[in-house]
């Protein structure tokens, strides 16, 4: 009988995982993935589950890699909550098993991994894309993907200048008094933005929240909220003026309102430009579309469960 799975949890996985051991682990991964090589990442596009009467959606992310021997799967819980709920948007559990047997090798925490895995790969978007030179870098939205995105974007590059605006004046100013460094709070979406070099959009907003005439020429987008195929965070203008990368391009052409619904064309994957396979037009404006990928949970919960078993003194 195999045994019962390890069981690791928020805290322990807050512990054992550093963005400097998770971004090399996801840039290999983005560029194992462009290859199609079925060894190397298999990857179906996520399954969605509306949960009607609770006003949100489960999503499935399996991913499995052969050359790697890695296969795991994510469930992730989303919800629509109202203005002051105090329940959380996002619930997300990882599963790890071993691909040989089937059996469940650990349970993990998928929150804290679904934070710093998409904010990690939001920073590798601005590595590859943003200006080199760039100075200001305007988050839009205060929740948990605003935070991790605050700190690893601080960790890895030296902005000048870091805004925040969040829907409420009031949650950008609470945003500004919970992290340590300089940062300042905007009441307008449109003058946190204007002159800004790196624009993340980490909102649950289904509307634009960003539009093109705002974003100045040559700047980066990572937009990493608006999650289903009617859900929007950016505008038309700023779709068709950019240059589009995408993490996969299933995703996004069966999630992504904005990419969808703008009728936008991907111009290529993450993985391709860590590949070499398709530049990186660092003089253009560029936008990101993160939607996430099973392939990215798979690497940092293998990753988790390494340090776990150091940690343990298990090899
Ligand atoms: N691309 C990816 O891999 C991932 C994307 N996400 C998405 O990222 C977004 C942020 O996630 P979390 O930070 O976990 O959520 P959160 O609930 O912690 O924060 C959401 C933020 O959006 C703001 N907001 C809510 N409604 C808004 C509106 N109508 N207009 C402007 N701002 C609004 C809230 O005030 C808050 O600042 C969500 O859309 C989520 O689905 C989350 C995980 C992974
Ligand atoms: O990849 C992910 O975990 C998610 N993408 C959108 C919401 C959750």
């Amino acid at each position: 009988m195999s045994q019962p799975p390890v069981v690791i949890w928020a805290p322990a996985v807050k512990r054992l995982l550093h963005y400097k051991d998770l971004v090399p682990r996801l840039e290999e991964v983005l560029g194992k993935f462009s290859k199609r090589d079925s060894a190397e990442v298999l990857q179906p596009v996520r399954t969605a589950v509306p949960l009607q009467k609770h006003n949100g959606f489960m999503l499935s992310m399996p991913a499995y890699m052969e050359n790697t021997g890695i296969l795991s799967t994510k469930l992730v819980c989303l919800y629509k909550r109202n203005e002051g709920s105090t329940l959380p948007s996002t619930q997300a559990t990882m599963l790890l098993l071993d691909p040989e047997c089937g059996n469940m090798k650990a349970v993990m925490d998928g929150e804290v991994i679904t934070h710093m895995r998409t904010a990690a790969v939001s920073a590798i978007s601005a590595k590859l894309l943003m200006h080199p030179e760039a100075e200001v870098l305007t988050i839009l939205g205060t929740g948990k993907q605003a935070l991790s995105h605050y700190d690893v974007f601080t960790e890895m590059f030296a902005f000048k200048e870091v805004r925040v605006w969040s829907h409420t004046r009031q949650r950008a100013d609470m945003f500004c008094q919970h992290v340590p460094g300089p940062l300042k709070a905007f009441s307008s979406a449109e003058e946190a933005v204007r002159g800004a070099d790196v624009i993340v959009t980490v909102t649950r907003s289904t509307e634009p929240v960003l539009f093109g005439a705002w974003v100045k020429p040559g700047a980066h987008v990572s937009a990493v909220g608006a999650c289903r195929p009617d859900w929007r965070e950016l505008d038309d203008a700023l779709m068709k003026e950019a240059v589009l990368y995408v993490d996969s391009r299933e995703g996004a052409m069966a999630e992504s309102g904005d990419v969808i619904l703008s009728g936008a064309k991907v111009f290529a994957e993450l993985g391709d430009v860590v590949n070499g396979a398709k530049p990186a037009l660092r003089e253009k404006t560029t936008v990101f579309k993160s939607l996430g990928m099973g392939a990215q949970d798979a690497v940092s919960a293998q990753l988790v469960f390494e340090q776990w078993k150091t940690e343990a003194g298990q090899h």
